[in-house]
């Protein structure tokens, strides 16, 4: 059983146990866009999360109510929700972890990149929030597009003095849910148990999942078999965007991924050692000023950035081509953030 799952299972008996024990385990999380569809199911997971003690949710609307609601659910974490630009810094005072999916999503046709118009002024002024109120949190980007966003938020936290290259993290982990989930779906085995790192970015062919460091090996798949998981792995958004037909992307999955990534993140703070997930970080993995790899999660984030390991034919080609839609999308965010 995953490690979420049995969370979601024992949650309010777990939360008494943390809280009664450890006042060190009190954490603030503050989700960002709390009312959307992420936001919501977000909202939901992280009040099941022992980890959490207070839980803050903002959105430019709709955040009483999606707090009075998720209040009810019978865990010990204490929720407040913040409305409005107004509200913006008591919602962020004194958090640990910051939440993001703020912004648009796409609709069929679009590319991620098309929401940066939006997206990255969004980002922009969150970030120059957090730079002011609590600067000292880790932050998990979901904004879209996440290649651009990272770079934007880093870019608003150095003009303000304050930023950590620790503790920003974009966050990447629904694409090594969904390399899990299509690999064990053909290989035959149970998705709980096997692991993909996915490194590089959140865009398109920047998606690599590294196939050939699977865990789980039980069969070997041809090399045809492994380009169309790589493909399915790298279209996995706009799969969900065209079957949503118009109505967003993923929501619920990203929720699911989004509570995974927090809670590793939430466990590092804590001084769980060896936790590990992947995440677009400031790297120097290879020559890109912001990769997505394994990332070693700490008591101040980001604890060790690790390297790529050993990479098939296939993912080294993969690489390569990866690297010059990547560059261009980090420097369009640090252009953005250095222009405007
Ligand atoms: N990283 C990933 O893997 C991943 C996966 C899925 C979606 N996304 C991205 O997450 C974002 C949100 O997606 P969604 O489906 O929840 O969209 P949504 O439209 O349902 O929700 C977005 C929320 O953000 C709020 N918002 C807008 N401006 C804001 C601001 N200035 N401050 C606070 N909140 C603000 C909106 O009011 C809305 O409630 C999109 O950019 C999407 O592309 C990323
Ligand atoms: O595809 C999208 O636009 C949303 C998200 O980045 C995803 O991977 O599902």
């Amino acid at each position: 059983m995953s490690a979420t799952v049995s969370m979601l299972r024992s949650a309010p008996r777990t939360a008494v146990r943390s809280y009664s024990s450890s006042s060190q385990l009190q954490r603030k999380v503050t989700i960002l866009g709390a009312a959307g569809g992420i936001g919501q199911p977000l909202s939901l997971l992280m009040k099941l999360n022992p980890l959490v003690s207070s839980l803050s949710l903002y959105d430019i609307a709709g955040t009483p109510g999606v707090a009075a609601d998720v209040s009810h659910v019978n865990t010990l974490v204490q929720v407040s929700g913040f409305a409005g630009e107004e509200q913006l810094g008591k919602a962020l005072e004194g958090s640990d972890l910051v939440i993001i999916p703020a912004g648009v999503p796409r609709k069929p046709g679009m590319t991620r990149d098309d929401l940066f118009n939006i997206n990255a002024g969004i980002v922009k002024s969150l970030s120059a929030a957090i730079a002011k109120f609590c600067p000292n949190a880790l932050v998990n980007m979901i904004s879209n597009p996440v290649n651009s966003t990272v770079p934007i938020a880093a870019e608003v936290l150095k003009k303000a003095g304050m930023f950590n290259e620790k503790k920003l993290f974009g966050v990447t982990t629904l694409d090594v849910v969904r390399a899990k989930t299509f690999y064990a779906g053909k290989a035959n085995v149970e998705a709980s148990e096997v692991d993909v790192p996915v490194v590089g970015g959140h865009a398109g062919i920047t998606i690599l999942p590294l196939f050939s460091q699977v865990t789980q090996k039980l069969k070997t798949l041809s090399d045809e078999e492994i380009k169309a998981l790589t493909k399915r792995t790298q279209d996995g958004g706009t799969e969900v965007v065209e079957a949503k037909a118009g109505k967003g992307s993923a929501t619920l999955s990203m929720a699911y991924a989004g509570a995974i990534f927090a809670d590793a993140c939430l466990k590092g703070l804590n001084g769980v050692p060896d936790v590990v997930e992947c995440s677009f970080v400031q790297s120097s993995v290879t020559e890109l000023p912001f990769f997505a790899s394994k990332v070693r999660l700490g008591k101040n984030g980001v604890e060790e950035v690790l390297g790529l390991g050993p990479l098939s034919d296939h993912e080294k080609q993969g690489l390569q081509s990866l690297i010059p839609e990547l560059k261009a999308s980090i420097e369009k965010g640090i252009k953005f953030a250095k222009e405007s």
